[in-house]
This record gives C-alpha cells, sequence and structure tokens, in this order.
C-alpha cells in the first residue's frame, strides 16, 4: 500500500521534499513570530502597558474602531519591538561578558579575602610538637592534668598540634566562656574521630553526632519526651528501692567484719539497675534487665569507655588508621559487635512484648518504639533509637557511680565533714524514716559537698568541641575545623578562681552561691552552652538522693589499718575519670534495721 495525499493522489517523493521544506518554513515563522511576540510583550511592558487578553476585550462593549486599536497598537509594538531587537543585537554579546567577567572578579576578590584571613590565622601560644606525632607525647595518661601544667607556661588558651590537627584548650572561666557562650553556635560541633565512627552508630547517636539536624532531632526527642520531669517522679520509689537494695547488699558483705567492700562495685550496679528500670520499666528485674545486668554486658561497656577515653592516635594521623599497630580498632569493632547484639536484643524482646501485652507502658524504650513521627514527617530510624539507648546507659550509669565514689573518697578522708554532713542529715530528716528525694533541697551542707565534688572531680574533666566555621577567639583568627579542649579540671582547680584550690572545701559553696546549670563559668562540671549534658537534672538528683541515703543509713569508715592520709586520688583517664584504685569501705547501719529491711538485697 502506497501512501495517498489528501485529493486522493499517490504520495511521491517530490510531495515528501515540498511537505517538509513547507513545515520547516511553518516551523520557522512559527519560532520568529513567537519571539517578536515575546519582545512585543516585554517592551509593550517597559512602555508600561501590557497585553489585554480576549476577556477582556468580550467585557467592553466595543466599537470597530476600538476593537482594530488594540491591534494596530500591538502592530506597533511589534515593530517597535524589531527595531529594539536590531538595536541591541550586537551590543548582547559586550553584555554577557561583561556579566562573566563581573562575577569572576567578584568571586575573586571573595577568594582574595578568605585567602588573606587564612594567611592572617595567628595561632595562641603553644609547646612545639615533635615531627609527626606533635605532641601527643606531652598528653601522657593524664592528658587534663598535663594540659593544666601546660597552660601555666603557655596561658588560659593555648595550641598544640597533636598529630596532623590543629586544637585550642581553654583553660579559664572567661575563655571558656567565649568559646562555649559567645561563639555557641560555631563552636557546637563534636570531633569527627574514627573511633566514634565505629563505637558510635557511625557517630548518630546525641553525644558524638556532629551539630546539626539529625542532632537537634534526636536531643528534642531526648530531653521533652524521655526525660521530662513526669519521669522523675514515676520512678521515684523504684530509685529508692534499688539504692536501699545495694547499700544492704554492701552491709550484708561487710558482714561486721573490717575488711571492707568495693564500693565502685556497689555503686555501679545501683546506677545500672535504676537505669534498667527507667529504659525497661521492669517491676522486678527480668531477662532484659538481666542481659543489662550480666557480667558480658557490663564488660562490654567497660571496654567501650576505656576505648572511648584512650587517645586513639588515628584520630589525629591519617595514616595511622591503615596500620593500627596497638589492634585498637579490631578491639573497637569487637567491642561494638557485642554491646549491639545485646542492644538489639533488648529493642527485639521488648517489641514483643509489647505485642503480646498490647498495654502500654511508660519506660524509655516503649517511648521510643511506640512514638509516632513528627508532623513535618521526621521519626527516629532503629540506629538512632540504639544510640539513645546506649546514651542513657553510658550518662546515667558512670557518671553517677564514679561521683558519689569520689565523694565518699573525700569523705572518708576528712572524716569531719562526713560527720558534719550526718548532723545536718540528723537534724533535718531524723532517724526514724528514710531521706526522700523532696529532702534534698533542705540539706544544703549535702549540695555543697556535692558540688564540691563535681568541681575536684569532674567526670568529663575536657570538653571536646570543633569549630564549624571560622571563628576570631580572644583576637586569635580561628580557622573552621580547629578542634577544643575546654579544660574543665584546670578551671575547676585553678586557685586565681577558686579559694584553697586543690582542697576539698564544702564550705566554699556555702559562702559562695556557683550553680553547676553552665551559667558560672568557674563550675560546669556538665558543660555550658548547646552541648551541656541533657542528662543534668537527672545525673544530679542521682548523685545527690544516691549519697544522701549512703550518709544517712550507713556508719562509713575505711577498712582495718587503712588511715585517711593513705587513700590515693589517683585518676584513670576514660570517657568518666575514675578512680585508678577502687575505693574499699566498710558499711555498718546506722538507722533502725526495719527501715533498711523492707527492702531485700540483691
Ligand atoms: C554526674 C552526672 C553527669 C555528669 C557530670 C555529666 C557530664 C556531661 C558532660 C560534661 C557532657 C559534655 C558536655 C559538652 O560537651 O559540652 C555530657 C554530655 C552528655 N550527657 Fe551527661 N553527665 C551526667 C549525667 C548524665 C545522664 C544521667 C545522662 C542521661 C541519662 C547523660 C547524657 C548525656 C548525653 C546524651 C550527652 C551528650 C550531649 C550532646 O552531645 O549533645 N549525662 N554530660
Amino acid at each position: 500500500m502506497h501512501p495517498q495525499n489528501p485529493d486522493g493522489s499517490l504520495v511521491t517523493e517530490s510531495n515528501r521534499r515540498e511537505e517538509s521544506e513547507k513545515s520547516t518554513t511553518n516551523c520557522r515563522k512559527e519560532k520568529k513570530s513567537f519571539i517578536v511576540l515575546l519582545v512585543s510583550m516585554a517592551t509593550s511592558f517597559a512602555d508600561g502597558g501590557g497585553i489585554s487578553s480576549s476577556n477582556d476585550i468580550a467585557r467592553n462593549d466595543r466599537t470597530q474602531s476600538e476593537i482594530e486599536a488594540p491591534e494596530i497598537e500591538c502592530r506597533k509594538s511589534e515593530s517597535r519591538a524589531l527595531s529594539y531587537w536590531s538595536a541591541w543585537q550586537p551590543a548582547l554579546p559586550m553584555v554577557v561578558a561583561l556579566v562573566v567577567v563581573t562575577i569572576s572578579l567578584v568571586m575573586i576578590a571573595l577568594n582574595a579575602k578568605k585567602k588573606l584571613w587564612k594567611s592572617n590565622v595567628r595561632w595562641p601560644p603553644g609547646p612545639r610538637g615533635w615531627p609527626v606525632l606533635g605532641c601527643m607525647p606531652l598528653l601522657g595518661t593524664c592528658p587534663h592534668r598535663n594540659l593544666a601544667d601546660l597552660a601555666k607556661k603557655y596561658g588560659p588558651l593555648m595550641f598544640m598540634k597533636l598529630g596532623s590537627t590543629n586544637f585550642l584548650i581553654a583553660s579559664s572561666p572567661k575563655v571558656a566562656e567565649e568559646f562555649l557562650k559567645s561563639h555557641d553556635r560555631v563552636w557546637a560541633s563534636r570531633h569527627e574521630a574514627a573511633s566514634t565512627e565505629i563505637m558510635f552508630y557511625g557517630g548518630k547517636d546525641i553525644g558524638f553526632a556532629k551539630y546539626g539536624d539529625a542532632w537537634r532531632y534526636a536531643r528534642k526527642v531526648f530531653l521533652r519526651e524521655l526525660f521530662p520531669a513526669k519521669r522523675f517522679s514515676t520512678f521515684q520509689v523504684t530509685r529508692k528501692q534499688d539504692i536501699i537494695r545495694g547499700i544492704n547488699g554492701a552491709i550484708e558483705r561487710c558482714c561486721g567484719g573490717a575488711k571492707g567492700v568495693r564500693m565502685d562495685l556497689i555503686l555501679g550496679k545501683i546506677a545500672m539497675n535504676i537505669v534498667t528500670r527507667m529504659l525497661l520499666n521492669e517491676g522486678k528485674l527480668s531477662d532484659e534487665a538481666n542481659v543489662m545486668d550480666s557480667d558480658d554486658f557490663q564488660k562490654a561497656l567497660k571496654e567501650v569507655i576505656t576505648l572511648a577515653g584512650s587517645f586513639y592516635p588515628g584520630d589525629f594521623i591519617p595514616w595511622w588508621d591503615k596500620f593500627d599497630p596497638q589492634g585498637f580498632k579490631k578491639r573497637m569493632h569487637a567491642v561494638f559487635r557485642k554491646y549491639d547484639t545485646y542492644i538489639q536484643g533488648i529493642l527485639d524482646d521488648h517489641k514483643m512484648k509489647l505485642e503480646a501485652a498490647q498495654s502500654t507502658r511508660d519506660d524509655i524504650v516503649y517511648t521510643l518504639l511506640t512514638r509516632p513521627s513528627d508532623v513535618d514527617g521526621h521519626s527516629l530510624s532503629e540506629v538512632d533509637m540504639k544510640g539513645i539507648i546506649l546514651d542513657v546507659v553510658l550518662g546515667g550509669t558512670d557518671t553517677n557511680s564514679v561521683t558519689v565514689e569520689w565523694a565518699l573518697s573525700e569523705l572518708l578522708k576528712q572524716p569531719h565533714i562526713l560527720e558534719k554532713a550526718q548532723a545536718e542529715m540528723d537534724c533535718v530528716v531524723g532517724k526514724e524514716r528514710l531521706v526522700e528525694e523532696s529532702d534534698l533541697p533542705n540539706l544544703p551542707y549535702l549540695y555543697a559537698i556535692v558540688e564540691e565534688t563535681f568541681r575536684l572531680h569532674p567526670v568529663a574533666p575536657l570538653l571536646m568541641h570543633t569549630s564549624m566555621e571560622d571563628s576570631e577567639i580572644q583576637g586569635y583568627r580561628i580557622p573552621a575545623n580547629t578542634r577544643l579542649f575546654v579544660n574543665v579540671y584546670a578551671i575547676h582547680r585553678d586557685p586565681e578562681v577558686h579559694d584553697r584550690a586543690s582542697e576539698f572545701y564544702p564550705e566554699r559553696f556555702l559562702h559562695r552561691k556557683l550553680d553547676v546549670h553552665g551559667n558560672d563559668f568557674a563550675l560546669i562540671p556538665f558543660g555550658s552552652g548547646r552541648r551541656i549534658c541533657p542528662g543534668l537534672g537527672f545525673g544530679l538528683l542521682l548523685v545527690q538522693y544516691t549519697l544522701a541515703l549512703l550518709i544517712q543509713t550507713c556508719n562509713l569508715s575505711l577498712p582495718a589499718g587503712v588511715k585517711p592520709q593513705e587513700i590515693d586520688m589517683d585518676e584513670k583517664f576514660g570517657l568518666a575519670v575514675s578512680r585508678r584504685n577502687p575505693l574499699k569501705a566498710v558499711l555498718v547501719p546506722r538507722v533502725p534495721k526495719h527501715l533498711l529491711l523492707d527492702h531485700v538485697s540483691f
């Protein structure tokens, strides 16, 4: 079958060519008229006119001349447009070239300004480092102490290179305030480090997250939904039971002898049980909770705390990672796999129980698993949830038990302070009932002891931040991506900031009110600014209440033959800086037995 023309004749090759030429010419004509129309629209707008739509015209009663007028006008503006166009056409390349040159000049100027700024970067004074390692050998096993000593020589704002990374160290309240308050947003990010990538869900959990939307969202959930004031009161009764059970256990283990018990184990167990209950809401600690209580899980956590607190050279020297001579990365991977399996187990168990019981609970894991997405579509992934669970376990256990252990060490070293605290307790609460959380505001001397412990023994003596932008601090130009240590230890022990700075002297806080909420830079055990500890309220309460119950219910003393002055205060650096040698104490009840016997020991 041959194709036919509309008049029935056969389509020949010349027909086809004619047709295609016609359509090309039509197309060109259409294009031209379209361009002319566009230009005429532009010029008529430029002339202050506009194009009237056919509807506008129909709306009016029009005479023939009125109808023709816009058409004539339109033709006129068309020809005007063509004449503008032909006048401007030769100048167009010039205009384009001018725009390109202007943009390039602006960019060159901006770049030059940046380069000039960078070439004017001036670092504060600091020690000179070794090739490759930089100042890493100067940090030693207690970096906060060694950095505090170096600050005495180089000043409160010090610079040093660790490996190939630039570090600033802030060691006075004024300098710390400039970073954490005046330039709070610039310095709100965390160090990007190989160790955190491996062990903290790719740096996705709150504590190790980079500053940004994901961190903001997780932190909002943490503060508003997981740790609202209501949750504190829900677990008040079980919290008290957990502490008394722990104390009972210690008394039983001492069983009237004079050998003493290891307080780190007793306090660690108390803290872990309190946190477990908040996470899992178990009246009686169940299989799920036993997972967290198991020796393996505890060991895995201890390993995380030790590794995270160690200085891993791969975080500062890029090529170190490839060789890993100490086998750090291997250990990190191994411990991550271990606790991730536990945390996954906890989530899975909880999901199964929820499905079976079809009931609502008010523990943290339940809240995480059942919270709906936000209206803007934001929600938490399973990895986010695991990161948050780890944050609660790490943040809520060691920080608390380590601080209470330091407080007891100081009280046993200076028994007259312990006696004074017990006298206050007897006067305010007596011995006929146990101290309640509601009594805490009426125990100012106890609070002064807690503040003084935070001052001398901050569990996180180095706050670690990174700058996200260039900034100017104390007149020094500091480029983005500089790392910062705020040396809380140095600030808390600075004799220019605190009288009798190296002495444990709680009375100072009876006369001089300082708060630990990040407003007084002379005392910042929880940090300050955007990254301040979100568990501050809970942590402060746990430390105060655990210490209050211990002081009220027990006579505490040192094992036979150990003198107060023999208690060492050596530290072990880690995620929470603890005693190097665990404290041993003898616990004997000092309240009627029935008050303690209401709570079975664990
Ligand atoms: C004695 C108790 C505690 C002390 C002394 C303490 C101290 C700190 C410090 C110094 C920081 C770092 C702040 C900074 O980088 O500027 C921090 C961060 C953090 N703490 Fe605590 N903490 C305590 C208890 C808790 C508790 C009970 C929890 C949770 C239940 C918790 C969860 C966290 C989290 C998630 C972060 C990371 C925050 C972020 O990076 O945005 N802490 N804590």
